[in-house]
């Protein structure tokens, strides 16, 4: 059962949202704040990488400027943003030092997700700042969108994080339950879901969407989150963050809310998106023993096994990996452009940063980001 991982999971991406982090759209609720705090250190101590996506700049940017109605102007909201933001920073980390933790910054678009090279730069800072012990906190960076900031946007960020990341599960704790029949507020009569799998297009026909007073991005975006999850093997748990220690009772496997399951684990839905939609852009060809270690001990690619590049490519983009013979024995994204890697191939990964006069990373291809064929 899908929540039976919660317990033995490793990394987990927690998405609140404005009902949750403000205070009726003005201003940040610091208290709120605390508790998520509070929770994300108990679950760090238990071994496990907690990564939080937040709204509230654009709330808190209007507790600062004075503004009593939230500005409809594309360039107003911007800047609202742009002035809570700073808040929305300096909050989290006061509330996280309470409980010995460090915050990080990190502002994301969705297009940043999209192009290859952000993507991996973009996975390698957090990644860092897990092993640092650092808790990223992300939330869209609203200065550059240029198709709004709309409620119900960082359900779907926090799914393309959990992607990124390649979390287990992704919990969107929000103002309801979970999902429910119908939408609550409207339909007293309505019941909880406790399961279903993510791409069931009956819960799509439940969810309330654009139209309902409150929830504007409503629950709409969140099955659309859940699906996106899923596709790479992400569960997702809908549910209430009003609920006393919630995340804390979820990560212990208590069942609240509403656990929307992928069909497929992780580590198979990562290997199946990248072998579909990776163009290939190059080719490498690896010696005997790099052959052995990607095909019998599941390790990364190092530079040192590769003896000939052929094609142009860029970082991030998708390389074939061949025998001497011409078999293609795996492909995957490369950390080095196509100039870079002729230079430091044959080479110990050591040697990169003498030849290069910088290290992107130490492999040539993250066993990560490698499928063998
Ligand atoms: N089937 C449903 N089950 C639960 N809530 C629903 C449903 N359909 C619509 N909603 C609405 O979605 C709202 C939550 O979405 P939203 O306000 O966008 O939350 P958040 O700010 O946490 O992202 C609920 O308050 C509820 O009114
Ligand atoms: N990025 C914006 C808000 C995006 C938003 O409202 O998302 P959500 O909390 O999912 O409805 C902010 O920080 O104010």
């Amino acid at each position: 059962m899908a929540r039976e991982i919660l317990k033995s999971l490793r990394r987990i991406v927690v998405k609140v949202g404005s009902s949750l982090v403000t205070n009726q759209g003005q201003g940040l609720d610091h208290e709120a704040l605390d508790r998520w705090a509070e929770q994300i250190a108990f679950i760090s101590q238990m071994n496990k990488e907690v990564v939080l996506v937040t709204s509230g700049a654009v709330a808190e940017g209007m507790l600062r400027l004075g503004w009593k109605s939230r500005p409809s102007a594309l360039y107003e909201l911007q800047a609202a943003a742009a002035v809570g933001q700073m808040g929305v920073a300096q909050a989290y980390a006061t509330s996280f030092a309470k409980y010995g933790l460090r915050t990080a910054q990190i502002l994301l678009t969705h297009d940043d997700l999209s192009n290859r090279k952000r993507y991996l730069n973009a996975r390698s800072t957090i990644l860092a700042l897990l092993k640092l012990n650092v808790v990223p906190i992300i939330n869209e960076n609203d200065t550059v969108v240029f198709d709004g900031i709309q409620f119900g946007d960082n359900d779907n960020l926090a799914a393309l994080v959990a992607n990124l990341i390649e979390a287990e599960v992704l919990v969107i704790l929000t103002d309801q339950a979970g999902l429910y029949t119908g939408d609550p507020r409207k339909d007293p009569s309505a019941t909880l879901i406790a399961e279903a799998s993510a791409s069931d297009p009956a819960i799509e026909a439940m969810a309330g969407g654009a139209g309902s007073e409150i929830g504007r991005g409503g629950m709409q975006s969140k099955i659309m989150a859940a699906r996106r999850a899923a596709r790479s093997g992400t569960h997702t748990i809908i549910a209430s963050g009003k609920t006393q220690h919630a995340l804390m009772r979820l990560i212990q496997g208590e069942a609240l809310g509403t656990c929307l399951q992928a069909d497929m684990p992780v580590s198979i839905a990562r290997k199946l998106w990248l072998a579909d939609h990776l163009q290939v852009r190059g080719s490498l060809v690896l010696d005997n023993g790099a052959v052995r270690a990607l095909l019998s001990k599941g390790k990364s690619l190092l530079p040192v096994g590769v003896q000939e590049v052929r094609g142009e490519f860029e970082r991030g983009e998708a390389v074939a990996c061949l025998e001497v013979n011409g078999r293609e024995i795996a492909r995957g994204l490369i950390n080095y452009n196509a100039r870079e890697t002729r230079r430091i191939m044959c080479l110990p990964s050591g040697q990169i940063e003498s030849v290069l006069g910088y290290v992107d990373e130490y492999e040539l291809i993250h066993r990560d980001n490698l499928v063998i064929l």
